[in-house]
This record gives C-alpha cells, sequence and structure tokens, in this order.
C-alpha cells in the first residue's frame, strides 16, 4: 500500500471522533440489558482508554502501549469475565451503531474495514474471557489496515 494512504485512525477523524464513539457506544451500552450488569463496574475513564486502544489499532499514537498497559492490560480485563454469544453480539451491534450516530466515515471501504476489526477483536475477547483460555500468543496491541479495500477502490 502507498505512503500516500491515510491510516484507518485518520480517515476516522483521530481521537476526537473515537472518543465520540466510545462515550456513545457507553451510553447504550448503560441501558443495554445484556450488557449493563457485566460493565457495571466499570471507571468513568473506561470509554476513553477503548477510544485510545482504538486509536493504536487503527495505526494512531501508540498511547495505550506507552501509557496504558498496553495489550497485557487489555488481555487481563476480558480473563475470566466469561463473555455470552449473545453478549458479544449485542456488543457489535451498539459499535455498529454508534459508529452511525456519531457520523464515523460511512464509505464501504472504512465501514467494511471498521466491522472486520469489530469482529475479529469481539470474538478474540470472548475467546480470552473463558477461564480456560489457553495464554494468548500475541504480545502487542494489534494494528489493523484497510484490508482488501483501501480509500478510492474503483
Ligand atoms: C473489538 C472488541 C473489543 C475491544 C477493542 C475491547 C477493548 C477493551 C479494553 C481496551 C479494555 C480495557 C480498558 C482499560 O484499559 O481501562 C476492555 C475492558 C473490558 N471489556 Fe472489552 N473490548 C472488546 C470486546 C468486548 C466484549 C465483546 C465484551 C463483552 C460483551 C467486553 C467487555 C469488557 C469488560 C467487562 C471490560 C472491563 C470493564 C471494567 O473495567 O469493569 N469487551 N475492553
Amino acid at each position: 500500500m502507498s505512503e500516500t494512504v491515510p491510516t484507518m485512525y485518520e480517515w476516522a477523524g483521530g481521537a476526537e471522533a473515537l472518543g465520540r464513539l466510545t462515550e456513545e457506544f457507553y451510553r447504550r451500552v448503560r441501558e443495554d440489558e445484556l450488557l449493563a450488569p457485566i460493565f457495571q463496574y466499570m471507571t468513568d475513564d473506561h470509554p476513553q482508554h477503548v477510544a485510545i486502544w482504538l486509536g493504536e489499532v487503527f495505526g494512531g499514537p501508540k498511547t495505550y502501549t506507552e501509557e496504558l498497559g498496553g495489550f497485557r492490560r487489555m488481555l487481563k480485563s476480558h480473563r475470566g469475565r466469561e463473555i455470552q454469544p449473545e453478549q458479544r453480539k449485542r456488543w457489535v451491534k451498539l459499535m455498529l451503531e454508534a459508529a452511525d450516530e456519531v457520523g464515523l466515515p460511512a464509505d464501504p471501504e472504512f465501514r467494511s474495514a471498521f466491522v472486520a476489526y469489530i469482529e475479529w477483536g469481539s470474538r478474540r475477547a470472548m475467546a480470552n474471557s473463558r477461564p480456560e483460555a489457553p495464554p494468548s500468543r500475541r504480545e502487542s496491541v494489534p494494528v489493523w489496515g484497510w484490508g482488501q479495500a483501501p480509500p478510492g477502490m474503483p
């Protein structure tokens, strides 16, 4: 991919846009009967931490790794929570609704790459949330790209 292709972070609108996304997402989570119970003890800065995580995944600054405990902290946050398939599905649904609500770019290229990460990440989170999950072979925050459909694809 050429150097002129923006990162998904830039395309999304940077830290500000991802912050709006996670604020709206967790507003919905707090009102959701399947998800509210498992998020009842989240801290006030949790939405911002997830925005920072997403920023790093989408090619933005490596702030989650450098300041917030990196991949290991994310892994530990899900471990043992026994996320159920219906809860994962609802998490994805609310995330995609929040993306529409806050006006993340709606072009097919961005959305397909965004959904791909949300699907992958949420399935990984669910797998790692099982008490018997094997130790993760990953050590670092994944960095996501445009896949088969970069911006401007005809
Ligand atoms: C792409 C998918 C996902 C991403 C990127 C993600 C991201 C994160 C991150 C970064 C944290 C740690 C926040 C911090 O540093 O303070 C976290 C915690 C957590 N996540 Fe996820 N997560 C995902 C999927 C899910 C799903 C599907 C569920 C459940 C349905 C879930 C439930 C939780 C819970 C309960 C916590 C701990 C909240 C607390 O502090 O009480 N996550 N997640």
